[in-house]
Formats: C-alpha cells, structure tokens, sequence
C-alpha cells in the first residue's frame, strides 16, 4: 500500500555546530537540495541546531526564503518561571520554530528523564503549535532479550498518556535504537520494520486508524546515504531521524534524497 504520509527528514546536530558552522551548513544544505531541485513538499527537510543557533538559522531561513525546516533538540515541560536553563516552547515558537525532539535517548540516559516528563514536554509543544518528534527505542539487553517491541510500545504508551486524539495525529515518532545511535550499527530495514509497524499498531489501539494512518513514524540510528533507501522502501517507515550524518550537508542532502553519496562516512 502506498503511504500517503510526506516523509520526513530531520537532522539532530547533537551538541555540534555553532551559530556561524550553522548558517553555512544550512546554507550548504539549502544549495545543495536547490541544484538537485528538490521537492520540498515531497519530502521535509528539517534541521534540530543547538539552542544558541536557532536565531541564526531563523534569520537565514526567513531572510533567503528556504524550504528547510527547523527545530529544537529540547524544549521545557513548564511555561515559565524558576527553571535554570530550560527553555519554553513560547521562545520556541517566536523563532518560528517548527519541531522539537523530546525524549531522546541522551536525554533519557544522560538527564533521567521518563516517559511521564516526555510526555509532559510533546504537551508543552503541542500547545504551542510545535510539532513533538518523540523518541523511543532499546538498549542493547533488551533487544538481546527480545524484548524490543514490548519495551518501545510501553515508552509510546507512557509518553502519549493524556495526549488527544488530535495532538497525537499531528506528532511524529522516531525509533531509535540505543544500540544503533552513532555505533555505525545500523538496523536492518526488517528491525526498524518491525518496532515502526508495531508503534503504528498501537497508535490504532490507542486512538484509531485515522492516528495511525497520520502519524508519521520515524527510524533513527547510523542513518546514511547509503542504507536510507532501503530503510525508507519499509512500508511503516516514513522518514529518518540522522545524527552524525547531518552534520555533512552533502550527505544529509543525498539521505534527504533517499541517493547514495560516496562520502567515506
Ligand atoms: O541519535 C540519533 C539521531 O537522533 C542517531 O544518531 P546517528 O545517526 O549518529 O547514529
């Protein structure tokens, strides 16, 4: 069955790129999509920069009118206030900011942040129009044990309590897997298949065939030129979440693209 999702493709620059490595990397990405003549309403091209980049990327985004969408790697489950360092979806989304990663496993193992705190933050954003890429995925002993669609249905099922039907539509998921994020150890499309057609199962279960057909589900994890195509031709499968690869913009173009790029990465 053909998916009737637009696929997306987000790149988390991690704790890389400042404001001016930003601008010319987007610029670069921008250029490089524009000579291929991509289509952008084919497929979405969004960047998740450092906090300190995003008006940077802002200004160069509004001011040479690129099609290239942009996020935040974070966002703060609170509105206001007492909360050092936190930075709400209200300053987010005065950047013009499209999308916010939430939950990713660095911040799950670094920042002991649970499935009711990720659910907190994609609430946040959703409010403000900010669309949740949420995370979810298992570490290698689980997926040793097996235990890997039972373990992300439940982190789908924690983060997605209290979320309406409407919001949940509009999110997006991405399935990483611990084991695969920046190992080079990449799933094979029949894995990332099997986690993605499940959390699509559950959304139905949850919500309904509308939610699940809407929601667009992500895979994540060693994702390059090279292994996206055949990622991509799974039929749960509606886009790629990159990490290290992102920061090459010739790459993350051709990734973009679903084309391989010999790059020697
Ligand atoms: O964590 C990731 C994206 O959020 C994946 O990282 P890599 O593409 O570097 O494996």
């Amino acid at each position: 069955m053909a998916k009737n999702r637009t696929p997306l493709m987000a790149g988390n620059w991690k704790m890389n790129l400042d404001h001016h490595e930003a601008t010319h990397t987007v610029q670069k990405l921008a250029w490089t999509l524009k000579d291929a003549k991509h289509d952008f309403n084919a497929v979405e091209v969004v960047v998740c920069p450092p906090f300190t980049d995003l008006r940077s990327v802002q200004t160069l985004v509004d001011s040479d009118k690129l099609e290239i969408g942009y996020g935040a790697q974070d966002i703060s489950a609170h509105a206001k206030g007492a909360y050092t360092g936190e930075i709400s979806a209200a300053m987010l989304a005065k950047l013009g900011v499209g999308y916010a990663v939430v939950g990713h496993s660095e911040r799950r193992q670094y920042h002991a942040e649970d499935d009711a705190l990720v659910g907190a933050k994609a609430k946040a954003a959703l409010a403000a129009d900010i669309i949740p890429i949420v995370c979810v995925g298992e570490g290698l002993e689980i997926r040793q044990a097996g235990e890997q669609v039972a373990y992300t249905l439940a982190q789908v099922d924690g983060a997605f309590d209290g979320i309406s039907e409407q919001d949940a539509a509009r999110s997006v998921i991405a399935y990483e897997p611990v084991w695969a994020i920046g190992t080079g150890e990449v799933a094979t499309p029949e894995d990332a298949q099997e986690v993605c057609g499940a959390i699509r199962g559950r959304l139905a279960e949850l919500y309904s065939a509308e939610v699940a057909d809407a929601v667009r589900v992500l895979y994540g994890g060693s994702v390059k030129s090279g292994n996206v195509a055949t990622i991509m031709a799974q039929p749960d499968v509606d886009g790629a979440l990159v990490g290290g690869a992102s920061l090459d913009p010739t790459e993350f173009a051709a990734i973009a693209r679903y084309q391989s790029h010999d790059v020697g990465l």
